[in-house]
């Protein structure tokens, strides 16, 4: 007992300094002479302990700590000493508000006065530490209580979850399990909070289930707690499964369960996800509030729907909800990433009209609407309305005005803009360097632009080597692209891949070693990833593999070394190989006279392709990764092909325009074009060939992957807009048991420009939200499994058919001729031609021909 008491005296040894500035004792002995006085009058001398605790308990119904306080000090001047429930009532009174301090002053007097302190006393105890934010004195008083109970350690868990030591609080809770304690509801809600902030998921369904084995039923804060720990933990599918699990648990879920799943769906980019959720609030008897919806709009923002976002605005307006301005910065944001900078500029008006204080969130959004927008006026004047409202601009926003004023060519204001951030201790980094550089280069400033990005400390990025690059290559400053491709090579993570590249950069042609030997093809999963390891390797095992000079086996060695790679799409080799390659020659071969064009080289496979195909043109390419263009080069030379390809380092968007007055031709430049690049520039490319009057009279245009990712804002072009006759050929995607399509068009005559105005329906706007997102997984570590790209796939093909794309044609079976161009007898172009096919597509048709087309053509012929 004396060690018991020893150790809880040592417990509070730990608040001296609390005591000393908190205690009552001074006021209390002042409180004790005034009530003494009374005490006489109301002649209270024979009043017994009994009748002081009942006094007590009175007070501490009505919180009346003051009362409490001057109820123990008489009865010490009475010499009626105080006990251990006396006391236990008096610190619960103190725990409450402000008087915690008291509740530790009444505390120490205990142990002066060697009173054992019972479990009530030291449960509220710890509640007065906590609410003193002292959780650690908080557990030295759990440590020193004499026995475990489930209110002390309850108490000392809401300590530490007040605290937000959730790790603290989740061991106190295991302890409890382990102690065979019987955890009460109180216990598991603190324990789940606690995983709640931590994001520790896993032990918040492990709790629940420690709930159930011991019956005991969960309640809305226990399920709303663990939602959000999934949330937090990045688990929405748990989340999810939460919430819909509710009703079956006889727990019926509230707006917090709604918003903890919506917030767990935000965090996932499942933006349909959070709509559906905010559909079902609605449906409900629930009213969303602020939280539901900027909730929902934060997750349309990740993903830029800004369609979605503007139908949730209205949504809140129905709701007598006004827009706060997170609610704004989102839809700017979403304005943003879709490149609807007309749209952003528009809400930022109204905003102004209302008086909305911007902060630096919308500001900033609606900058990088403007950057994408290329409007550089505009980015201009919100960065002087940041300095006018005394803001403080940040480094996005830098970003974001120097890369508008330099897209507008606006040099001067750019580097001045770039100059003024370090005075402003921001950083600059390859964000806010590049646009400089480029709008340097532009201006011919050469010096000046290697100057700055031979800068120290510049953070480089393979965008901006690109964009450099570029510029080097259109004016042929061959001095200045040199030291750019050795510290590219340079900056890549070093490794023995880097030799490869580094004998390219230095000039030496690429040739087959006799003798060495190709590195193992595939890449399996267990080797670490390093930047273009897979591509060197593809580039060596055609170099030891192929033959030099002989385009067709650096087709077949590019072919086998994809075909080697298996698992998921990150390590896919991304060629438009196997079925599609047998479309895409066949397209060429239809195609008129003229320069071909490909957006997106990669390592130059499909170039080879099509100039070996079409010996009478030559193939200009464009590849926006200058490592990939090196290596392009590289093997385009080893096929023999150099003269036939010409390979141009840059972004399509920048590079068009400079092939415009490159390759002008008064009868159009191209012939052919191949969309391989990524599929949400499609239509915005063919609208800048058009435009540019860059497409000949029937030119022929292929776009491959416009089911997987998918193009649908493309394909809605080509199919339904009338300036195109088109083919939606079914194939298998290369190396992959997935069925993909790939669109072969014709332009029509005279309606070069036509398709600008012809709008997009909403929904194939979504469609092509939702292509990307799963392009982006693609590119992330773990990649995309190929049973998600087949559902992925089916989903697409579903989206498109309510719009009446399908496929056409079907080459899964493919009975074409063998390879090369042969003529098509004129009985099958009459055919062709009398069921209104455009004459390049029956040619098309002719050469692809499929078993089922075959049959077609043979039965309607005879
Ligand atoms: C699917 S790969 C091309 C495969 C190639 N056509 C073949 O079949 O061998 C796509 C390539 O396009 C490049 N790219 C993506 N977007 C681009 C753009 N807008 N402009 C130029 N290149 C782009 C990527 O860096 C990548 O190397």
């Amino acid at each position: 007992m004396l060690h018991l008491r020893r150790r809880w005296i040592g417990g509070l040894n730990a608040f001296n300094e609390t005591i000393q500035q908190h205690s009552l004792r001074h006021g209390v002995k002042l409180l004790a002479v005034r009530r003494s006085v009374e005490a006489k009058t109301h002649n209270l001398q024979n009043t017994t302990v009994c009748s002081y605790n009942a006094s007590i308990v009175a007070h501490k119904k009505t919180k009346r700590w003051a009362h409490v306080l001057q109820l123990i000090e008489e009865m010490w001047i009475h010499r009626c000493t105080p006990d251990q429930y006396t006391y236990s009532s008096a610190i619960s009174t103190c725990d409450a508000g402000p008087s915690w301090s008291y509740a530790i002053a009444l505390a120490s007097q205990m142990v002066e006065k060697e009173i054992e302190p019972n479990s009530v006393t030291t449960s509220a105890l710890i509640s007065s530490c906590s609410r003193a934010s002292q959780w650690q004195r908080a557990l030295v008083v759990f440590e020193s209580s004499s026995r475990s109970s489930v209110a002390i350690s309850n108490a000392a868990m809401g300590a530490c979850v007040k605290a937000s030591r959730w790790s603290s609080a989740l061991k106190l809770s295991q302890r409890m399990w382990q102690e065979k304690l019987e955890m009460d509801l109180v216990s598991f809600n603190s324990a789940i909070h606690a995983c709640d902030q931590g994001g520790a998921w896993v032990a918040a369904l492990r709790l629940l289930s420690q709930m159930e084995d011991i019956s005991l039923q969960p309640d809305t804060v226990s399920l709303n707690a663990a939602i959000s720990a999934c949330s937090q933990g990045q688990r929405w599918a748990a989340a999810v499964h939460l919430l819909s699990e509710m009703p079956a648990k006889k727990v019926v879920p509230d707006l917090i369960s709604y918003n903890a799943t919506m917030n767990a769906a935000k965090a996932a980019k499942l933006w349909p996800l959070s709509l559906h959720l905010l559909d079902q609030v609605q449906g409900s008897k629930i009213t969303p509030n602020l939280i539901s919806f900027n909730t929902v709009l934060a997750a349309c923002e990740k993903s830029g729907r800004w369609i979605s976002a503007q139908q949730v605005l209205r949504q809140m307006n129905e709701n007598a909800l006004p827009p706060d301005r997170r609610s704004w910065t989102s839809l700017v944001a979403c304005f943003s990433r879709g490149s609807k900078w007309m749209e952003a500029h528009g809400t930022i008006q109204e905003l102004r009209q209302m008086r909305l204080q911007q902060d630096m969130m919308i500001i900033g959004a609606a900058a990088s609407a403007y950057q994408r927008g290329h409007q550089w006026l505009f980015a201009m004047e919100v960065f002087s309305q940041v300095l006018s409202l005394n803001l403080q601009p940040d480094e996005q926003l830098y970003s974001s005005v120097i890369a508008a004023s330099a897209m507008a060519l606006q040099w001067e204001t750019a580097m001045s803009l770039l100059q003024s951030m370090p005075a402003r201790r921001l950083q600059t980094t390859s964000a806010s360097c590049a646009p400089v550089l480029t709008a340097l280069l532009e201006a011919k400033h050469w010096m000046k632009a290697l100057e700055l990005f031979n800068k120290p400390g510049l953070a480089k990025d393979t965008q901006m080597y690109s964009r450099m690059v570029m510029v080097c290559e259109q004016h042929n400053l061959v001095e200045l692209k040199q030291p750019l491709l050795e510290s590219l090579v340079h900056d890549l993570a070093a490794s023995a891949d880097q030799q490869s590249l580094t004998t390219l950069v230095a000039g030496r042609s690429v040739s087959r070693r006799p003798g060495a030997r190709a590195r193992d093809v595939p890449l399996s999963g267990s080797v670490p990833w390093r930047p273009y390891a897979k591509e060197i390797r593809l580039m060596e095992h055609i170099l030891e593999t192929a033959v030099q000079g002989d385009p067709a086996s650096v087709c077949d060695a590019f072919e086998s070394f994809g075909l080697n790679m298996s698992g998921t799409s990150k390590a896919w080799l991304k060629l438009a190989a196997g079925e599609k390659a047998q479309v895409l020659v066949a397209a060429a071969c239809c195609a008129p006279a003229g320069l071909m064009l490909e957006i997106g080289t990669y390592c130059g496979h499909s170039a080879i392709r099509l100039a070996a195909a079409r010996p009478d043109s030559r193939v200009v390419t464009l590849e926006v990764d200058p490592v990939h263009a090196i290596i392009a080069r590289a093997l385009v030379e080893f096929a023999g092909l150099s003269s036939s390809v010409q390979v141009w380092t840059g972004y399509s968007r920048d590079l068009i325009p400079f092939l415009a007055n490159r390759y002008r031709d008064s009868k159009g430049t191209f012939g052919f074009v191949f969309m391989d690049q990524r599929g949400s520039r499609y239509e915005e490319d063919l609208a800048s060939l058009q435009r540019l009057s860059l497409l000949r009279e029937e030119a022929v245009v292929v776009a491959d992957n416009v089911l997987k990712p998918g193009a649908p804002r493309y394909l809605w072009q080509v199919c339904r807009s009338g300036a195109f006759d088109t083919e939606v050929v079914r194939v298998f995607e290369f190396a992959m048991p997935v069925e993909d399509w790939m669109s072969v068009s014709v332009v029509r005559g005279g309606t070069t420009a036509a398709t600008a105005a012809f709008a997009t329906p909403s929904e194939l706007e979504e469609l092509s939200q939702v292509a990307d997102e799963m392009r982006n997984r693609a590119q992330t570590s773990g990649g995309v499994s190929f049973t998600d790209w087949s559902s992925f796939a089916e989903k697409m093909q579903e989206g498109l058919h309510k719009h009446g794309i399908s496929a056409t044609l079907d080459v899964h079976s493919f009975a074409g001729r063998e390879k090369g161009v042969q003529p098509a007898s004129s009985q099958e172009l009459t055919f062709w031609k009398s069921r209104g096919t455009h004459p390049v597509l029956a040619m098309f048709l002719i050469l692809t021909s499929s078993y089922k087309d075959s049959d077609r053509f043979v039965k309607s012929s005879q």
